[in-house]
């Protein structure tokens, strides 16, 4: 399976000139015949979290609209990154994934809100899982802050993912826990990475680029620079069984003993 990771900037607070872009990049990236792209996070608004309200897309109708559309014409699966999606109990940070048919694959609202950005003022967190299945592989969808809680991203390998796509917006300062934490989650639950941050800057934050894939033995496929880029890797599934077999960390776990 080819994966692109498409790390866009995003014009803060503009879905119109975001939805453009990104129409724009997807098909640029699909011409070089990937599987799967995926895109970062909150990327139709940015962290223009006051206005929200406003500009959030009710119910994410138009960023499902575009990203069916694009996915079945391209042929290509379609991790949509995420968008705010205003809904009757509150705006959330959803994932939205289309499969190659354009039918929606998956869903998932960030659960855990990342306070030093204010997301715990503005947003609604996400109660579920987010497994989905691509091209027979098991994916779970993360987004950004949620990388720092290895219990929840191995709630979904124990369910069976093998591979993760995390969409985010993560700020330059904290670029070497960006890399550390995601190797670490590709060698401690011995599945794919696949994570795509954003590029640019917004009026807080200058924001880290390094968007990259990571195979189960924790080996950096491909990685972005820090301007907006469009990169691809190869991950073959095998991968994950091969490595799961020679360190049995599943079959080893005491789950019983660990609360
Ligand atoms: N958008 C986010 O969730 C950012 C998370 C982050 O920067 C972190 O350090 O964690």
């Amino acid at each position: 399976m080819k994966i692109s990771l498409i790390q866009l900037d995003i014009a803060f607070g503009n879905p119109a000139a975001n939805y453009a872009a990104a129409e724009q990049r997807i098909r640029e990236a699909a011409a070089a015949g990937p599987d799967c792209l995926i895109l970062p996070e909150l990327w139709t608004t940015g962290y223009d979290l006051t206005r929200l309200e406003r500009i959030a897309d009710p119910d994410g109708q138009e960023t499902k609209a575009l990203m069916s559309a694009l996915a079945k014409e391209l042929g290509v699966h379609i991790v949509a990154g995420s968008v705010a999606s205003s809904r009757p109990a509150g705006i959330t940070n959803s994932m939205y994934v289309f499969d190659r048919s354009g039918g929606l694959a998956g869903e998932y609202s960030k659960l855990h809100l990342f306070r030093l950005m204010d997301e715990h003022l503005y947003l609604q967190p996400g109660e579920a899982k987010g497994l989905f299945t691509l091209d027979n592989a098991r994916c779970a969808g993360l987004i950004c802050y949620d990388i720092r809680f290895p219990e929840w991203v191995r709630a979904h390998t124990a369910q069976g993912a093998e591979l993760l796509f995390v969409s985010a917006e993560w700020p330059e300062p904290r670029l070497a826990h960006w890399r550390a934490l995601l190797i670490s989650r590709a060698i401690e639950n011995q599945c794919y990475v696949i994570a795509c941050n954003r590029a640019g800057a917004d009026p807080a934050n200058q924001f880290a680029g390094h968007s990259m894939i990571i195979d189960p033995w924790g080996e950096v496929i491909c990685e972005a620079g820090e301007e907006e880029e469009i990169v691809t890797g190869e991950i073959d599934l095998h991968k994950v069984r091969e490595v799961r077999k020679q360190i049995p960390v599943f079959a080893d776990r005491r789950p019983e003993l660990y609360l």
